[in-house]
Order: structure tokens, then sequence, then C-alpha cells
């Protein structure tokens, strides 16, 4: 099926955390394609993908990056579609550096920022599904049920002496 998300990153070490979104993704069936692009390292390829991204299909766009975390902010730049960034967990600064890279967008070029770590990539995939979920039915459908299972999960085990 035609790729919904393009689910972007600066480095392969950064898949430890955008595995979650990945699977997140796969859980709500939504189509997506994975790559790694560096704003820093290959900022043609970046432009290049981003300039694309609508004519290919790609309706919403999922950046993670560490560090000097531009990615996100640079695909933000060349697209009008939804930019959602996610501040992967750095070795220096445990990922405070990444979480301020991204959110403090000048106005006119915004990036929805999620948490740090795999909190933010789970919740990227969700977030990209309630976007899509305005247009696709039966994405809405599935993160609705998503919503529910997880709420019926805590329920069903109301005391934590029981464990996870
Ligand atoms: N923040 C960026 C960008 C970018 O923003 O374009 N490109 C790579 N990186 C980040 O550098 C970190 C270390 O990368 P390496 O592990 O490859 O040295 C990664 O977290 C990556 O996202």
């Amino acid at each position: 099926m035609q790729p919904l998300v393009g689910l972007i990153m600066g480095s392969v070490s950064d898949w430890e955390t955008l595995q979650h979104t990945a699977q997140t993704l796969d859980r709500l069936n939504i189509p997506h394609e994975v790559q790694v692009v560096s704003a820093h390292r290959t900022p043609d390829l970046l432009f290049e993908y981003v300039a694309s991204a609508e004519e290919r299909g790609l309706e919403v766009i999922i950046a993670g990056a560490g560090g000097a975390a531009h990615l996100p902010g640079m695909a933000a730049a060349k697209t009008a579609l939804p930019v959602l960034g996610i501040p992967v967990q750095s070795q220096m600064l445990n990922g405070l550096d990444s979480l301020l890279s991204i959110v403090q967008m000048p106005a006119g070029v915004p990036v929805g920022t999620l948490a740090i770590g795999k909190a933010g990539a789970i919740n990227a995939a969700l977030f990209a599904a309630s976007i899509l979920g305005n247009k696709y039915p039966d994405i809405r459908v599935t993160l609705a049920e998503f919503r529910r299972n997880q709420t019926e999960a805590v329920l069903a085990r109301p005391d934590p002496r029981e464990g996870a």
C-alpha cells in the first residue's frame, strides 16, 4: 500500500528509539516508509525527500533526531505537510539538547514536538493516526480500538502489587 507516513531519522543509531514509531504504525495498519536522512550529513537528500513528499502521497512526516536535532525543523522548512519531531535521547545531555533543538521553532514553521525517547516515538505514531483519522475512517476506528484496549488493560490490573 502507498505510504502515508514518512518516518525519517538522522542516523541509523536512532532506530533503537524510532523502531517504536514504526511498530506502533504497524499496529495501527498505517502504511509508512522508513529512511535515514540527515540535515547535516545529507542535506541535498533531505531537501529532495521533503520537497517530493507530498507528490509521492505522504501526508505526515515524522522526524527523529538527537543532539543538534535540526532534522525536524529543516523538514518543516521545506513542506507544509504536518511534521512531528521526536527528540532522541542523547548520551551527553540525555536528550535535553535534542528537545530544545526541535521544540523552539520560530513562528511560521511549526513542528509538533513529542516527548524525549520511546514515549515520544510511540506518541508520534498515535498523533499521526489522529491526523490521518480525519480523512481515513479505518484509521480512526483502529485508533479508537487501540485507546479502548489500553484503557481496558489498565482497568483489568488496578492492583500494582500484582506486577505489570
Ligand atoms: N541530529 C542529527 C541530524 C540532523 O538533525 O540532521 N543528523 C544526524 N543527527 C544525530 O546525530 C546523532 C548521532 O549520530 P551517529 O550515531 O550517527 O553519530 C543521532 O542521534 C542523529 O539523529
